[in-house]
């Protein structure tokens, strides 16, 4: 049977994206490269190289010294359990009330949490990420203040985490709705294995061009985790289709840009009601 080799490390930030870097130039070829920030809180990153064909030994140990990283972690993973292994990698979060896990961990659910069953697929939004991380920590703690919305839009949905956080907690209507045409397709069907499926629309739309974003509106509650332009570009349109007393959470945005963020928002009518920092990421909750 055909296996890849897997080799990951750790290292600061600037080395581990030197040495991301210097694994590509590797021969052989690797068959792809990450470089990932851990969600402990340590501020190290780690790298992942995967290759059909394994790199000679000392090589990888001089380019791990060269680099201040830590000693690779080599392993043989075989061909077919590739799907499988990227998924079992993948470790529930936990987020305020919401438990983020794969089908692998089903039973680790606790009782006390909503559990949010998400594949690892071709589109964003498993939870990992500090930007869904704080989106989901900002509606709980809406929530938890006791703000109740009547609908809800989640607008850059990918997975569409969040908007089946929403269904599962809410009973009024939710949309999800993203650019990417994959990602809608991976938004169905995660909304069909949570069984929220008679709950949330997914549409393909860039913004809120879209009919049914429109019929919806306007929103006590959108999501949106895209990026600082997008966002910028969307608080025009963002502002008449949220409803007065209504709250928009805002993430994609590195913390030095949230000022700027902030600023295109509360120029249309919005005022900053929280912020929280996760790594290099900052979520908004701004009420309008
Ligand atoms: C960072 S991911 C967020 C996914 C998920 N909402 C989450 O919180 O994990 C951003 C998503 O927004 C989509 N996107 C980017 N720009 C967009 C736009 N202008 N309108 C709609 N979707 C957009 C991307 O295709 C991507 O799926």
């Amino acid at each position: 049977m055909t296996t890849w080799t897997a080799l990951t490390t750790l290292a600061d930030k600037a080395q581990a994206e030197a040495l991301g870097a210097a694994l590509e130039e590797l021969e052989p070829e690797p068959t792809g490269v990450g470089v990932f920030e851990m969600e402990d809180g340590s501020g190290l990153f780690e790298v992942g190289g995967y290759f059909t064909e394994a790199p000679d030994d000392i090589a990888l140990a001089i380019l791990a010294a060269a680099h201040g990283a830590r000693p690779f972690t080599v392993s043989e993973v075989p061909e077919t359990d590739w799907v499988a292994h990227v998924r079992r990698e993948l470790h529930p979060v936990e987020a305020g009330r919401f438990f983020v896990y794969g089908s692998h961990d089903a039973d680790r659910l606790p009782g006390d949490r909503i559990g949010l069953l998400i594949e690892a697929a071709m589109a964003f939004g498993t939870g990992h990420h500090g930007t869904t991380k704080g989106c989901l920590e900002a509606v709980d703690r809406l929530l938890t203040a006791g703000f109740t919305p009547r609908n809800v839009a989640d607008v850059g949905c990918g997975t569409a985490v969040l908007a089946i956080a929403a269904a599962k907690v809410l009973d009024g209507p939710v949309i999800a709705s993203d650019i990417d045409p994959v990602a809608v397709d991976v938004a169905r069907a995660n909304v069909a294995a949570n069984g929220v499926e008679g709950r949330v629309a997914c549409v393909e739309a860039a913004g809120f061009d879209h009919p049914e974003l429109d019929r919806n509106a306007p929103y006590d509650l959108v999501f949106a985790n895209i990026l600082k332009g997008p966002l910028v570009e969307l608080a025009p349109d963002m502002a008449p289709r949220v409803a007065p007393g209504g709250r928009v959470i805002l993430s994609g945005i590195l913390t030095p840009q949230a000022d700027d963020v902030i600023a295109a928002y509360t120029a249309q009518g919005f005022a900053l009601e929280h912020r929280r920092e996760i790594g290099e990421w900052t979520t908004l909750t701004l009420r309008r």
